[in-house]
């Protein structure tokens, strides 16, 4: 059955097995407890811990190891070699394949990029570590995002810490989400945003919107892949009116949202790019919102002096 379904439904059955396994890794590096977290960024504060670079690893020898040919765009340049190689598949995506529209089931590995963020919510991670604050490990996610001709198609988000053994949300283009059930509605209207990259422009957006009544409470919480889990179990919106997040943030996150009648784009309402010679930041910002909010009251509520600080930059500097 594998061998005989289209490129992208085998690519996507892979992907959730190597999501799992990598959730598995990052569970262990907990538990072992020596995160080696070394800082990113000069002048800043951008972690990565010995789970993202290990997960990260895992992930691309798997999906490398099928897939020969794939590009595969991944946030680490710095790994930890472990032995995990997933070569399984999920039968429940290659079920799908009759569901698939033609465009989709005619997909070709070479016109394919998959963004890979091993451990989204890294400074969720250090800081959970930090304060001995464990409920904050419900915010990471592992994200494999597909995307075709620059266009996100498909999306993993697997959630290590939901509940005892975690959960997988995952989607492709018009074939629905599994592994969650979209809220359809919420008479409050809550909107999500970071917990670790405030800054002026994300409060001036956030204020508009509790101005236009399209905000009746805030939440500050971390990670993309967390916050769009959230818009799907009833937040109206995910806001992030800077430029800090990038490609392999989104590019999951787009694909499982879209596919359950929600939006994803840049706080003016472009939508991401995700071609391989693309600018790895989100320089337009991050605006999502739910099947049951309208997603252009949001855009035209955000203030265009914000818009104007965040252009699109559509080629790598
Ligand atoms: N200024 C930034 N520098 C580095 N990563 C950022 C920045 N802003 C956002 N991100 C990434 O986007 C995700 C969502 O951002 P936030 O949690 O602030 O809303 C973060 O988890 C982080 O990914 P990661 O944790 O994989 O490094
Ligand atoms: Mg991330």
């Amino acid at each position: 059955m594998f061998n005989r379904a289209s490129f992208l439904t085998r690519l996507v059955a892979s992907s959730v097995k190597v999501s799992e396994t990598a959730g598995g890794i990052i569970k262990n590096v907990m538990t072992a407890g020596d995160l080696k977290i070394v800082n990113k960024c000069d002048g800043g504060y951008d972690p990565q811990t010995e789970a993202d670079r290990r997960a990260q690893y895992c992930i691309v020898q798997s999906l490398q190891n099928r897939y020969k040919d794939l590009k595969i765009i991944g946030e680490e340049d710095e790994t930890t070699a472990c032995p995990e190689v997933e070569l399984g598949f999920s039968e429940d995506v290659l079920n799908l394949e009759s569901s698939l529209n033609s465009e989709l089931r005619n997909i070709k590995e070479e016109d394919v990029v998959v963004w890979v963020d091993p451990l989204d919510g890294t400074s969720e991670v250090a800081l959970a570590v930090k304060n001995k604050n464990l409920a904050l490990l419900e915010q990471v996610t592992v994200l494999i995002g597909i995307a075709h001709k620059g266009r996100a198609v498909a999306g993993i988000i697997h959630q290590p810490y939901f509940s005892e053994n975690g959960r997988t949300v995952w989607a492709i283009n018009g074939c629905g989400v599994h592994g969650i059930t979209p809220a359809q509605s919420n008479a409050k209207k809550v909107v999500v945003t970071t917990r670790s990259h405030l800054s002026e422009s994300v409060s001036s957006a956030l204020e508009a919107l509790k101005n236009k009544d399209l905000a009746d409470s805030i939440e500050k919480v971390g990670g993309a892949g967390y916050k769009v889990l959230k818009v799907l179990e009833g937040s109206a919106a995910y806001v992030f009116a800077s430029a800090g997040c990038k490609k392999w943030d989104t590019c999951a996150p787009e694909a499982v949202l879209e596919a359950a009648g929600g939006n994803l784009t840049d706080i003016s309402g472009r939508k991401i790019r995700y071609d391989s010679n693309i600018q790895l930041n989100n320089t337009g910002g991050v605006l999502a919102t739910a099947s049951w909010v309208k997603h252009l009251d949001y855009v035209n509520s955000i203030p265009d002096d914000i818009k104007n600080q965040l252009p699109e930059v559509a080629s790598k500097k």
